[in-house]
């Protein structure tokens, strides 16, 4: 079964490797929609596959290391494409907590990336 949690972060960037036309070489913000993925087996006694609390202590710090920055000044987002975010925080994450199996980032509330770690 999968379980799931969603943070929300509002971060400023800018994408220096675009066409010098292209909007997004401005700097201008984004209130992300991250949701996080784990993947196990439901265990007793509990009833439930992962505490819902171990991925908020998992997730949140490494989203309050984004939330309200400029991304491109975080270590290894110089160009922060959803892509490239996406990855940051999949690597973040995955040494923390077993099972994780995919995450979404919604940049807009038209566009976002989904990663499984490949
Ligand atoms: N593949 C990607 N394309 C774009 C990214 C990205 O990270 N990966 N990022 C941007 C901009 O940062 C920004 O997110 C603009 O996205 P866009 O969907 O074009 O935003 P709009 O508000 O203009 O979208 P609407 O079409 O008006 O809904 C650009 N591309
Ligand atoms: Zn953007």
């Amino acid at each position: 079964m999968i379980v799931y949690k969603s943070f929300t972060f509002d971060s400023a960037h800018f994408l220096p490797n675009v066409p010098l036309h292209h909007k997004c070489r401005n700097i201008h913000g984004h209130t992300y929609h991250l949701t996080v993925y784990f993947e196990g087996e439901v265990t007793s006694p509990e009833g439930w596959v992962l505490d819902f609390a171990l991925i908020k202590n998992a997730v949140k710090p490494i989203v309050d290391q984004l939330d309200h920055t400029i991304l491109n000044e975080v270590p290894g987002l110089e160009n922060p494409t959803a892509e490239n975010l996406a990855i940051w925080i999949w690597k973040s994450i995955t040494d923390k907590l077993d099972g994780l199996n995919k995450i979404e980032l919604k940049e807009t509330p038209t566009s976002g990336v989904i990663y499984e770690g490949k």
